[in-house]
């Protein structure tokens, strides 16, 4: 897998110079999810593909940004499913970003998964990668450097609310609510990867993107954004559910599923489990 962990790092180093330097128009192409794409989505996931193309142990690579998986190598075991430039409409207003990857062995899957991985583009450039552990590296010149383990403690402070209010339902609103009400902070910027790794690395609170009435089954997808993000809560401590479920339990019909999911330390995720058992 160290060969795996050599191509994200190459693509983390273009993937920024490519963010620092590209004028960010919009392309005429709209990606499976039927989002108009950025030229810089579009060329962070030729980056990807053409760093992954040198690695003779991947198998197939999916990404966000096509309708289609693509066999590389007939002999490779891993299957690598990622999401080029998570939240890429922010950096036009110059907020974090991410990349992110799940490794998944012989077939793509929530119960394939054997590591996860994901690079944050923000003041500095950082990246978790979960595998025995979570472990964050910090990009320092041209080497990234191994910082720390992540573990999430039982309980946080920060809440991540995602999803628009007025399509929520109610009994999720009055959660949310009440975690405002015992002392929860707002922290939500609108990019899934800074804000998860935010309450990863201060300890802990609750990351939602539930179901709402325009999209019953969430806006997230399973394998580019929630199976990853799932496997490294879990590998750090934390929980990942669909509001019942254990997220690393689901099934996935195509490559482009998504799903309610929410991200937390122990108690946040509790009550979750609560509040959606009685009213779900
Ligand atoms: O604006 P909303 O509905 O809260 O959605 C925000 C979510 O959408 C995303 O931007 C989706 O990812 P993409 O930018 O890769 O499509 C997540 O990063 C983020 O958590
Ligand atoms: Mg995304
Ligand atoms: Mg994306």
């Amino acid at each position: 897998m160290t060969d795996i962990f050599d191509a994200i790092q190459r693509t983390a180093k273009r993937i920024k110079k490519a963010i620092d330097v590209k004028d960010i128009g919009y392309s005429q192409q709209a990606n499976s999810s039927g989002e108009t794409q950025l030229q810089l989505d579009i060329q962070c996931d030729m980056i990807i593909e053409e760093e992954f193309s040198q690695v003779p142990s991947i198998h197939t690579i999916a990404s966000e940004e096509k309708e289609n998986a693509m066999l590389l190598n007939e002999n490779g075991k891993y299957f690598i499913a990622y999401d080029p430039l998570d939240g890429s409409s922010l950096v036009d207003v110059n907020l974090s970003v991410g990349s992110i990857f799940g490794i998944y062995e012989n077939a793509f899957g929530a119960d394939k998964m054997v590591a996860s991985c994901y690079v944050v583009f923000g003041p500095r450039v950082e990246m978790v990668f979960a595998h025995n552990k979570a472990k964050l590296h910090l990009l320092q010149g041209e080497n990234f450097e191994f910082v720390k383990e992540i573990r999430l403690k039982e309980k946080g402070n920060l809440n991540a609310p995602g999803g628009t209010q007025q399509n929520w339902m109610p009994y999720h609103k009055e959660m949310v609510d009440s975690f405002f009400k015992e002392g929860y902070r707002l922290r939500y910027s609108g990019g899934m990867v800074p804000d998860l790794h935010q309450i990863l690395l201060k300890g802990g609170g609750l990351f939602s993107y539930p179901a709402t009435s325009d999209k019953p089954d969430g806006k997230l997808r399973k394998l580019f954004e929630v199976f990853p993000f799932a496997f490294i809560y879990k590998t750090a401590g934390g929980e990942a559910i669909d509001g019942k479920e254990d997220l690393m339990k689901l099934d996935h019909a195509h490559i482009h599923d998504t799903s309610p999911c929410f991200f937390g330390s122990k108690y946040e995720i509790a009550r979750v489990k609560e509040v959606y058992a009685t009213n779900a």
